[in-house]
């Protein structure tokens, strides 16, 4: 195929980037404990600097497949399927979502909600960054807002981020992986005080699966 012709895939989203994809248990959030199968998109340009998945950010380094192949492989693993990044949301995900659910598939995302919402979505985990924050709609469909916490502003952060979904959004505070030791016990008390929130760790890395 043409170059121009796989760009053009791309763009309409029946083709996608693809980074990686893994049979593991979700560390995170809500479906924690749960087993499903991971679709890692490449392509994000939020820039977190503390990002665990930096090697996803050029998608021009991630080749562009197929999405009936990943969605035919996916579904002889599990019926929860997660799309992750990078940024799932940088791409079309209409296609990619149809041929999920038209196998019977539950479809979860991980998002920083950066960019247009598109897709048929089972589970919207939506974990906003202050560099590129959500856009409107996204608020009033996230099932789950998991606000990575670093530092002591991140609580103001999340404060505000939570004042904007809607009333049945679960709500997350997640430490940073790498000053998870200063940061926890902090996260404790604001929960022990504000018990609207909840701890999700990254349960995965404690279990050393991916
Ligand atoms: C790698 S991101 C990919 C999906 C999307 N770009 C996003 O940020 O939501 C997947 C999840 O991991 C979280 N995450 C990334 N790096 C982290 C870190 N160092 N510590 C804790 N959580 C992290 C993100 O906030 C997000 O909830
Ligand atoms: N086990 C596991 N659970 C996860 N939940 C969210 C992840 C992600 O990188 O999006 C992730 C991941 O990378 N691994
Ligand atoms: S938005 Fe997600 S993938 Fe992008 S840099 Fe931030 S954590 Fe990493
Ligand atoms: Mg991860």
């Amino acid at each position: 195929m043409k170059n121009v012709e796989v760009l053009e895939k791309v763009n309409k989203g029946v083709y996608l980037p693809l980074m990686e994809e893994f049979y593991t248990i979700q560390g995170e959030g809500f479906y924690k404990g749960t087993a499903a199968y991971f679709i890692r998109v490449g392509g994000c340009d939020v820039g977190c600097h503390w990002c665990d998945v930096k090697e996803s950010w050029n998608a021009e380094t991630h080749p562009p497949t197929d999405i009936e192949h990943i969605v035919a492989n996916a579904a002889t693993y599990s019926d929860t399927i997660v799309v992750t990044g990078g940024e799932p949301l940088m791409w079309n995900m209409e296609p990619l979502t149809t041929a999920l659910k038209n196998k019977g598939l539950k479809t979860h995302i991980e998002t920083s909600g950066a960019y247009t919402l598109t897709g048929n979505w089972d589970w919207i985990c939506l974990s906003p960054k202050k560099n590129k924050l959500p856009e409107g709609v996204i608020y009033d469909k996230a099932h789950e807002l998991k606000v990575i916490v670093y530092n002591k502003h991140d609580l103001i952060f999340a404060e505000e981020q939570a004042a904007k979904t809607n009333a049945d959004c679960i709500l997350y505070l997640q430490p940073e992986w790498s000053v998870r030791d200063k940061v926890v016990p902090m996260i404790v008390d604001y929960v022990m005080k504000n018990p609207k929130w909840k701890v999700s760790l990254q349960t995965h890395k404690y279990l050393n699966i991916p």
